[in-house]
């Protein structure tokens, strides 16, 4: 196995995140897939440890190809997002049981087909509890929160309707860390990137709405190395921990990790990894290969150890652009995004298949009013920077949600929405946290997530499976060969054509390629892979033709068969003439008929008027 078996129940769990041990190099077996043009770099993080990481020019390129609603043994049908009414909100004593139930019902059916149907984006919505400066000038709470995932938002001014709104779960001012873990659905994304899906979790809302406390906890706690137990710790750590034990659970697999880690900061793309002295920006490029946008030259470290996941994002955090303004002393002034890719090799029967995975956590900055927020100069570049990205995201986020409109989704517009384009109307899954605040001064940018939210919750997106290019094409091959061997066997049962079957396939004329084991098939060279590949394809053709002959003789024997039965009905039909002038003749007997169901000598063919008949001769 590629990565270390990981230690992370919580009891047996070793943690050593203050140590300053270097990462493990990559495993041999990783390195033989990485392309030519990679290079091996290390850079030291502030508390002085080692980030092992390969700056590949082009990440997403060598990523293999997409397969589109096809099945590999082991993946996971896609099961529908629950609806809001199987969903209880969080209440405030902290009850929610029963959803935990509902959201893991879609790790099942793993050998099911995968399906390549539409999938709608989860939205959940986690409101912050009221903080000191609001209740210090007794700011009135605006939210209600009747259960089945709505939020009711009191009208603002007297006499105003109340507005209500539903999502797939509502967190309220009490819920836990842990309750966003079990119940927003991030667990179900995390067992789709390990079975090769692209998923995505990002946080929208206002600044101060609790967006990077939902990801990461409170200002400075995954800086300062607190234990990975910690209670007030987010999402991503959680995942982290839930990822390594879902790796546990697959120990025929082998699975290689790989984290990035950047930042969009007034529209260039840093490095949070590799910041660097110069602090250059990185380009954003399309892949024609993928069809998606990529990072050219973004670090990306492997991680054998949840250890390497944590310093992987204490770096980050510490590199990241934050500022001060008074409505959040510290304040994220770029939006960011932590990737880790997981690749996982599986063997089923002949085959050793490839996915690629991914899951990225994106917490955006809030969008800001800039008077409320008292920005001047760098803070009010980074508050337009942040506002007119947002502004395109929503942009983008209206027209994808309206059915109706088929028109140029504007992803290009700005570096944000380029990168989340794939999540957003791609084929990735993923899951919106919308974030707000309950208290009246905040209403209408409240009102404004809200309604964001309940937008993209109408956008689908069509989730597929990413595998290398020549395990896509030996699996189908392979499955391919399958059908037709199976259609070969009823065709010939049906026409009770002799069959050889030896247990390993039919005896055939001209058939033989050769059955190669999983771990054979692994270490094969490059031209002894492309002959299997030829071998494949030739038995497909013969095969097809094989079926097309069968066919054939299939159609004729049915002609055949029709015209018999047409004669048939012609004979019968001359029968019941003759019966007919038979039974009007006094002395000609009538037509032979069964002789009475349930006597002894039934089916037996009897005339029962030859008997009359010879009565009335000797009679005459
Ligand atoms: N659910 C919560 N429970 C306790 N404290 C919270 C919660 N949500 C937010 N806070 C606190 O409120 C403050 C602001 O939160 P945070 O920095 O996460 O907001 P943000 O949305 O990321 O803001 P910005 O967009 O400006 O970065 C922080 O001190 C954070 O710890």
């Amino acid at each position: 196995m590629a990565l270390r078996s990981p230690q992370v129940s919580s009891s047996s769990m070793v943690y050593h995140h203050r140590q300053n041990t270097p990462m493990r190099a990559p495993p041999t077996a990783l390195m033989r897939n990485l392309s030519k043009s990679a290079e091996t770099l290390v850079a030291t993080t502030r508390c002085g440890k080692e980030l092992k990481a390969r700056k590949v020019r082009s990440t997403e390129q060598a990523e293999g190809s997409l397969v589109k609603g096809s099945s590999s043994g082991g993946l996971p049908m896609l099961v529908k997002w629950e609806d809001n009414d199987s969903l209880k909100s969080r209440s405030r004593n902290g009850s929610g049981s029963s959803r935990a139930a509902s959201l893991d019902r879609s790790t099942q059916g793993s050998n099911s087909a995968l399906s390549s149907e539409e999938d709608n984006i989860n939205v959940v919505v986690r409101v912050r509890p009221v903080n000191d400066k609001e209740r210090s000038i007794r700011e009135q709470n605006m939210l209600e929160f009747p259960g089945k995932g709505q939020i009711v938002c009191q009208g603002s001014a007297p006499g105003q309707k109340p507005k209500v709104f539903s999502y797939n779960v509502v967190f309220e001012p009490a819920a836990t860390q842990e309750d966003v873990l079990e119940y927003s659905g991030i667990k179900r994304l995390l067992e789709m990137a390990v079975q090769g899906f692209s998923c995505t979790a990002f946080c929208y809302g206002q600044t101060g709405s609790g967006k990077t406390h939902t990801l990461t906890g409170p200002p400075g706690l995954v800086e300062s190395g607190a234990s990975p137990f910690a209670a007030d710790h987010g999402l991503v750590v959680r995942s982290f921990v839930y990822l390594f034990q879902l790796l546990r659970d697959h120990p025929d697999c082998h699975f290689v990790l790989k984290a990035s880690f950047l930042e969009i900061y007034n529209e260039k793309v840093m490095d949070l990894l590799n910041p660097g002295t110069s602090r250059k920006p990185l380009q954003v490029r399309w892949s024609k290969d993928s069809r998606s946008f990529y990072v050219e030259n973004l670090f990306t470290v492997d991680c054998e150890q949840l250890d390497d996941l944590f310093a992987v994002l204490e770096e980050g955090m510490r590199n990241r652009s934050v500022g001060s303004h008074s409505m959040n002393a510290h304040s994220s002034r770029s939006h960011t995004v932590l990737s880790v890719r997981v690749r996982r090799d599986e063997s089923s029967r002949d085959v050793r298949c490839s996915t690629h995975g991914k899951i990225n956590f994106v917490d955006l900055a809030g969008s800001e009013m800039t008077k409320r927020t008292n920005s001047t100069g760098k803070t009010l570049e980074e508050a337009n920077n942040i506002n007119r990205s947002l502004m395109v995201l929503g942009y983008c986020i209206a027209q994808l949600s309206d059915g109706r409109k088929k028109g140029h989704i504007p992803y290009r517009d700005s570096k944000l929405t380029k990168l989340l384009a794939d999540s957003l109307a791609g084929n990735g899954v993923t899951l919106m946290i919308a974030c707000i605040s309950p208290t009246k001064s905040n209403f209408s940018e409240t009102l404004n997530t809200l309604r964001y939210a309940a937008r993209a919750k109408k956008i689908k997106t069509k989730p597929i499976v990413k595998m290398d290019a020549r395990d896509a094409l030996i699996l189908s091959l392979q499955r391919e060969v399958q059908a037709l061997q199976a259609e070969n066997m009823h065709l010939r049962t049906a026409l009770h054509v002799q069959v050889d079957y030896d247990g390993e396939g039919y005896s055939r004329r001209n058939r033989g390629t050769p059955q190669v084991s999983a771990n054979k098939l692994y270490t094969l060279p490059q031209t002894e892979l492309v002959e299997l590949v030829q071998l494949h394809m030739e038995e497909n053709t013969a095969l097809r033709q094989e079926n097309t002959e069968l066919f054939v003789v299939r159609d004729q024997l049915l002609r055949e068969q029709e015209l018999l039965s047409r004669e048939n009905e012609r004979l019968l039909k001359k029968l019941e003439d003759v019966n007919s002038v038979c039974t009007r003749s006094p002395i000609i007997p009538a037509r032979p008929a069964y002789s009475d169901v349930g006597s002894n000598d039934a089916n037996i063919w009897t005339n029962r008027t030859s008997s009359t008949n010879s009565v009335i001769s000797s009679n005459s």
